[in-house]
């Protein structure tokens, strides 16, 4: 989808060299520290910021050779509305309908399709400025998807939301990748993402630096249970034992909030840890994964941007 994108503002480098695949009928999380360029990728591949250099190909067309093709295949939510705020939100999908020429008649049945689709057609009539910002979020959502594009591409969508909302707005994506559109979303919320998305792209410093794939719906690695590095946090009757233990089998354990942290390749090396502890008389009351891996993927890259 995007192939080694770089943009700079007057000198400033916001996105260096960024590569990306989201395929069709997947939930790609796009994920970095503040400052990562994961706006500024999301701004160029939407066609509304242009890249210094490479190239980006929607739903097989080339934005720069084919803009209006590339956009109309494309639904772009930001991570705030913009200034509509004088229509309704019934006007505002109406207004986008027509950008996107979609026929009168077809016009209104999908607006009130998408309007039932966010529940804001109580609100529907009402100006865009007295909706809280969470209704906010969904009028976007509904406005990315009038045209019903092949690619949907939004920055910090669960921003705003409350929880009944963030997992309505989850189901939503998840289905729309089930119907096939390639969904990429950016967020900071990295618990939902584990729920939502199948890969992650990491990004850090305007550069995409590791992909993680086959990151499974319904928790990271829950297609592979426990087939991944991650840290573990214990915590025992007498934290001096446990740490001799653990680093008398050679680990590198680390003070934690509430226990240790130590990083262990997978779920039985775990499982032959904990046995082990509990064999040479440690008093362990309790053992258990210490964060989600895109979580401690994410903490990884923060750290070492911060070096
Ligand atoms: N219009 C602009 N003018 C100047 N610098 C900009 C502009 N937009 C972005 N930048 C800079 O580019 C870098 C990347 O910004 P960007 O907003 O893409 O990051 P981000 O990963 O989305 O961050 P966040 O998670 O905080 O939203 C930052 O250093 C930012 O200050």
């Amino acid at each position: 989808m995007a192939h080694d994108v770089a943009r700079s503002f007057r000198g400033r480098v916001a996105v260096v060299a960024a590569d990306l695949v989201v395929p069709p009928g997947s939930v790609t999380a796009l994920v970095g520290p503040n400052g990562a360029g994961k706006t500024t990728l999301l701004l160029v591949l939407a066609g509304l910021l242009a890249p210094d250099r490479g190239s980006v190909t929607l739903d097989g067309v080339d934005l720069v050779a084919d803009p209006v093709g590339a956009r109309a295949r494309t639904g772009w939510m930001p991570d705030s509305l913009g200034s509509w705020d004088s229509l309704t939100a019934r006007e505002l999908l109406a207004t986008m309908a027509d950008a996107h020429r979609l026929p009168r008649a077809a016009s209104a049945a999908r607006v009130a399709e998408l309007l039932a689709l966010v529940h804001l057609e109580d609100l529907a009539d009402a100006p865009a400025h007295v909706l809280s910002r969470g209704q906010k979020q969904r009028l976007g959502l509904a406005r990315a998807l009038v045209h019903s594009p092949a690619v949907l591409l939004l920055d910090e969508p669960a921003s705003g939301l409350d929880p009944r909302s963030r997992v309505e707005l989850r189901d939503t994506l998840r289905r729309l990748a089930g119907e096939g559109v390639a969904v990429l979303v950016s967020s900071h919320v990295l618990g939902e993402l584990d729920e939502l998305a199948d890969r992650a792209v990491l990004m850090n410093g305007g550069r995409t630096v590791d992909v993680l794939e086959d990151v499974g719906v319904g928790g990271l690695g829950s297609d592979v249970p426990g087939s991944r590095p991650r840290p573990w946090r214990v915590r025992a009757l007498e934290p001096a034992q446990l740490l001799a233990a653990l680093e008398g089998r050679g680990l590198r354990p680390r003070p934690a909030e509430g226990g240790i942290d130590v990083v262990v390749p997978d779920e039985e090396s775990a499982a032959r840890l904990l046995a082990g502890l509990v064999a040479d008389g440690v008093g362990v009351v309790s053992f258990a994964p210490a964060t989600g891996l895109l979580e401690q993927a994410y903490l990884e890259l923060d750290e070492g941007s911060r070096r």
